[in-house]
């Protein structure tokens, strides 16, 4: 039996996807929108509140073509909290006028292949990288991904060492990425349909194409790599959500 890497396990991740069902929300009168708007904004005041106590944190981006609209990802300590926001959100008038696309449930991971720190101990940047605040760039792309386990290409029937290797390689290649991509990598074996999920933040679009395209060729993404659909798209800050779902 091959040997399981060891993981790092941080805050529970929820990626929200909805789609503004516009026909309804035209029908609203002004009144009844600004009531609505306002709700989604007093919801965003307290994440931005739990943001700032280190308690979680949350990303909300316009999504580009037709799989959604828009998507909220929020980070917090339990999965308890994630339902409670969720269900809060969900029994909103706002949330009326969404339609649920699609999600993803997962847990921030680090996996320790090639660990930075040998001590083994909570080093301050393990700890920002489990506990991260999202960052507020630009863009947004998010897709979740498996390893391969096909015949002569099982990820997880090879020996630590090959792996080790191979996950070496791929940390290289972000590295190269450090600055003009910050990537959220998080483990959904047994949560979700898919291995992992992964977010990346860049305030460069065209960023997302070439780090993905250069991983194509390195082994563990060429050989090993399976791969669900893409979500791209552009910061939603606070201030321009009202003129978002202005009608
Ligand atoms: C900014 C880009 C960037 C950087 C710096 C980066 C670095 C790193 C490091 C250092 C490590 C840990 C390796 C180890 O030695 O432990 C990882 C781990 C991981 N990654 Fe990554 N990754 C990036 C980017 C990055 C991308 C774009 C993808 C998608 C792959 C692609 O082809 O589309 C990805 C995937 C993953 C996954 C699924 C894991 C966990 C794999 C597992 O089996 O556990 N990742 N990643």
């Amino acid at each position: 039996m091959s040997e399981a890497a060891i993981t790092l396990e941080g805050w529970y991740c929820l990626h929200d996807f909805r789609t503004m069902d516009w026909a309804a929300w035209k029908t609203l009168s002004g009144d009844q929108r600004e009531y609505a708007i306002n709700e989604f904004l007093t919801f965003l005041e307290k994440w931005e509140n739990v943001e700032a106590n280190k308690v979680g944190s949350h990303a909300l981006y316009s999504i580009m073509g037709q799989k959604a609209d828009f998507m909220m990802m929020l980070l917090r300590p339990t999965m308890e909290e994630l339902n409670e926001i969720e269900n809060a959100f969900n029994k909103t008038a706002f949330a009326q006028y969404t339609v649920k696309e699609y999600s993803y449930v997962s847990v921030v991971e680090l996996s320790t292949y090639n660990p930075q720190n040998e001590s083994g101990e909570m080093d301050p940047m393990i700890k920002a990288r489990l506990f991260p605040e999202l960052p507020k760039w630009k863009h947004v792309c998010f897709y979740p991904m498996d390893k391969r386990r096909d015949g002569d290409d099982n990820w997880y029937m090879l020996p630590m060492e090959e792996r080790k290797k191979m996950m070496y390689s791929h940390g290289m290649i972000g590295r190269g990425y450090a600055g003009k991509v910050k990537q959220i990598i998080t483990g959904s074996v047994g949560l979700d349909d898919w291995e992992w999920g992964v977010t990346l933040f860049s305030n460069d679009m065209l960023q997302f194409k070439k780090l993905v395209y250069e991983m194509r060729f390195d082994e563990v993404s060429a050989r090993y790599g399976e791969f669900g659909s893409f979500y791209v798209g552009n910061i939603l800050t606070k201030e321009a959500v009202p003129a978002y779902l202005q009608v």
